[in-house]
């Protein structure tokens, strides 16, 4: 934990973590190949993205109907230095054993929302190809969604979640072309970016523009686990 304790975004509630570089660019376009060339069978189209669910989608939202592991070319690199980071240390397989991959097209997002308690509290997401803001609303009874932080996702990057960051807030990215306003003042990880970054938005005056696609891997331990296998047809 000491090693992840250096990357700890202090201005968010407890607690969030931020790793630049977590994956190499040989890791991440070999991981772009593999997504981008799974059976299309593989692929969950929904308005606003697309998905694919590995090792399977869950049973009536809840049930991970299967003990296969995610498959090596996803996880076999990524899932061992998650463990060795020590946040499955308390989960209840002491790893992640499911990987949900978003594609968003430039404009595309996700409502606000929260991952619930299907999974142990924990969401560890790798981004891919581009870069995206997300963003961190409060839960309020009216409904209204104020946005209260936002991070920043650049390519490569692991941003861990965990505790009252994912029980009691939502987050979401929106359906838009360009950011605005970002600066330190704004994007709770400013300071993690790279140089190259926060210089190209400090000079287009805090706008940053979604110029491609942005794949995330979202892992997580999902609490039931039953064999189907003898049942069901899960691959
Ligand atoms: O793409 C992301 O970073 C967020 C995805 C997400 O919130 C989810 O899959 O639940
Ligand atoms: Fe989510």
């Amino acid at each position: 934990m000491r090693y992840l304790e250096a990357y700890r975004l202090v201005a968010l509630p407890d607690r969030a973590y931020y790793i630049p570089d977590f994956i190499s660019e040989g890791e991440e376009q070999s991981l772009i190949d593999k997504i981008q060339t799974a059976p299309s069978a593989r692929w969950t189209a929904l308005s606003r993205r697309r998905l694919q669910s590995w090792p399977t989608q869950l049973l009536q939202g809840s049930i991970l109907p299967t003990t296969d592991a995610i498959p090596n070319w996803l996880a076999g690199s990524i899932i061992p230095r998650t463990i060795d980071l020590g946040i499955w240390s308390a989960s209840p397989h002491g790893r992640a054993n499911h990987c949900l991959i978003n594609e968003y097209e430039p404009g595309q997002g996700i409502m606000p929302h929260e991952d619930g308690d299907v999974y142990y509290p924990m969401v560890a997401t790798i981004s891919l190809n581009d870069g995206i803001i997300l963003e961190i609303y409060e839960k309020s009874d009216d409904g209204k969604r104020t946005v209260k932080y936002r991070i920043y996702q650049e390519p490569r990057s692991l941003l861990v979640v965990t505790d009252e960051m994912y029980t009691k807030y939502l987050h979401g990215i929106q359906e838009i072309l360009i950011d605005k306003d970002l600066s330190s003042d704004t994007v709770s990880n400013w300071h993690f970016l790279s140089n190259e970054t926060r210089e190209s938005i400090d000079m287009n005056g805090g706008l940053l523009k979604r110029r491609a696609k942005r794949i995330s891997l979202t892992f997580r331990d999902v609490k039931k686990v039953r064999d189907l296998s003898k049942f069901l047809q899960t691959k």
